[in-house]
């Protein structure tokens, strides 16, 4: 699926009205339609009330045609106009004529008049503002917005929830908190990031039928990721094959005290597939580790200089770098010699991220479409605080083409972001996973599919949706409070199952 800007939407609108051709008013219809069949789908239109808020523009006329098609269900239906004093749009103006002759209540919500009172049994629908906003919300319409969010009635926002921009920052502007948000055909980027999470509660996507060929000759901003995606990645595992077809990871993770990132990293790594694993691990660790993990090989390292313990790094496929490392000179010391004498693509997650944070000139040694794993915070200290998550993306896809390196942006919909200037926010997970260990896993998952063969763009496709879904796995089973980042290992083969049998 595609992500677009308020300005890609308004042209896939115009393209399909043109092209189909459908008029205007009849495309206004099927969204109104799509809306309302959603509601009845899940039972909305049960025992409700109905308090529309409509603004003016096509927004607004979608809340007259949803209020002429609820009209089925027999339930009240109420339409309150934010009036303007400007007509509305001729949309609007048709809508507000076909529901003259309807038993629907329609109020006009004047310069002065009181805002009303919002009785509890009354579900309220947020047609004011869609993707024409143009600049932030202020005065009376700011006003009635804060006069929707002080109740606590449920509020389905049509298309967008009033006052969010589509793709940039709407804070510290004011806005609908929406229950749900109804939004039509593609995911915009303000529905995708954790900033505005309260504003549109639970995303819905409804297909409008807008005419798909308008995709052919548009660059989306973004994409996401989904099953198919990541099946179409899947490599059979070769009848005939061996270890040694299968790649062998370096792990250099866990430090004393924290070698349970390095454990599930490994784990992961080779629940992913990876042929062989060679984990370098502090001599104090020596009984702990081989027996947590007895498919891992181990390299004890001590106060020595790398170089000393490891001079030949050419036999291994890739290498994972940071999960527990911990950043005391003898870990920059190791990230700084293996960043100089291995050349392939590797994996740089957590402390090693934060290692490149303290000495910037490293990234430029970052060996080219290696994949980089920080969570907001790490990201921020690599490359200087962002203000909020838009300006975040940006830098991530600046940071992946200027380094060529893979951003991967992790969170509840973690950002892609690729060398080439491509970027993907994932569709899979969810908030079990967000407890200590689930990015180890991560680091431990990306590693293992380098060694097993993927190009790293697919690695980080394929093994970010793999990690999300092996959550999902695991939650299914220990319900979302419960999941341990173990728990997610033990689901990564029932993740690639899954992959694999799905259609
Ligand atoms: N044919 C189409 O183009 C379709 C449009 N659709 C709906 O149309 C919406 C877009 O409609 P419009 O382009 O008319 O735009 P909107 O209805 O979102 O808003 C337009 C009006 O709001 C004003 N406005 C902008 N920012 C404001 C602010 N901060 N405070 C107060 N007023 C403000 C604008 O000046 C304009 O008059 C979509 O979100 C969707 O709901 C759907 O019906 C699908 C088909
Ligand atoms: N609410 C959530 N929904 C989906 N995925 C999540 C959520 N919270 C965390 N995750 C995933 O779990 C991982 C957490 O990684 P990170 O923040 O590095 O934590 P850790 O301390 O476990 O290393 C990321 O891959 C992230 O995408
Ligand atoms: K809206």
């Amino acid at each position: 699926m595609v992500v677009l800007s308020a300005e890609q939407v308004r042209a896939w609108d115009r393209f399909t009205i043109e092209k189909q051709p459908i008029a205007s008013i009849d495309l206004m219809e099927k969204a109104a339609m799509a809306c309302v069949q959603w509601m009845e789908t899940n039972r909305i239109v049960n025992q409700q009330q109905f308090y529309i808020f409509c603004g003016k523009g096509n927004n607004g006329g979608d809340g007259l045609a949803i209020a002429r098609l609820l009209q089925k269900f027999n339930r009240p239906v109420d339409v309150f106009i934010f009036e303007t004093g400007q007509l509305g749009s001729p949309d609007f103006q048709q809508n507000l004529h076909r529901l003259h002759t309807l038993p629907v209540t329609i109020h006009f919500i004047q310069e002065n008049s009181p805002l009303p009172d919002i009785p509890e049994s009354v579900l309220v629908i947020d047609a004011l503002l869609g993707t024409g906003l143009n600049r932030p919300v202020e005065g009376r319409m700011a006003a009635l917005i804060s006069h929707i969010n002080q109740y606590p009635n449920a509020v389905i926002s049509i298309d967008l929830p009033s006052g969010l921009f589509a793709d940039q920052s709407t804070l510290p502007h004011p806005c609908i908190h929406a229950s749900i948000t109804l939004s039509f055909q593609c995911f915009k980027p303000a529905l995708l990031v954790s900033e505005n999470a309260l504003f549109f509660g639970i995303p819905v996507i409804l297909d409008i039928g807008l005419d798909q060929r308008f995709l052919n000759s548009c660059t989306p901003l973004y994409e996401m990721t989904d099953g198919p995606l990541a099946k179409a990645i899947l490599q059979p595992r070769l009848a005939f094959s061996h270890k040694g077809k299968f790649g062998h990871a370096l792990l250099l993770a866990g430090s004393p005290g924290k070698m349970g990132a390095a454990v599930l990293a490994a784990k992961a790594c080779l629940r992913s597939g990876a042929g062989l694993l060679t984990t370098l691990v502090p001599e104090l660790e020596r009984m702990l580790f081989p027996t947590a993990i007895p498919e891992s090989m181990s390299i004890l390292y001590d106060n020595r200089k790398p170089e000393e313990i490891l001079s030949d790094t050419s036999i291994y496929k890739t290498i994972g770098i940071g999960p527990g490392l911990g950043q005391q000179p003898q870990s920059r010391d190791w990230l700084h010699h293996l960043l100089t004498h291995f050349r392939k693509p590797m994996v740089l997650d957590a402390d090693a991220l934060n290692l490149l944070a303290s000495d910037v000139r490293l990234l430029e040694g970052i060996p080219p479409f290696s994949i980089l794993t920080p969570h907001p915070k790490e990201f921020d200290r690599l490359n200087g605080t962002c203000s909020n998550d838009f300006e975040r993306l940006e830098a991530a896809l600046r940071m992946a083409i200027q380094h060529q390196v893979i951003v991967v942006l992790k969170g509840h919909r973690t950002f892609i972001a690729m060398p080439g200037g491509r970027a993907w926010f994932n569709t899979s997970g969810n908030a079990s996973m967000a407890k200590g260990g689930s990015g180890d896993v991560l680091t431990g998952m990306l590693t293992g599919l380098l060694a097993r063969g993927y190009a790293p763009e697919q690695a980080a496709l394929l093994g970010v949706y793999l990690h999300g879904l092996a959550g999902e796995i695991a939650s299914r089973k220990l319900g979302k409070e419960s999941v341990l980042a173990s728990d997610i290992i033990d689901s990564i083969g029932p993740a690639f199952l899954e992959l694999e049998s799905s259609n």
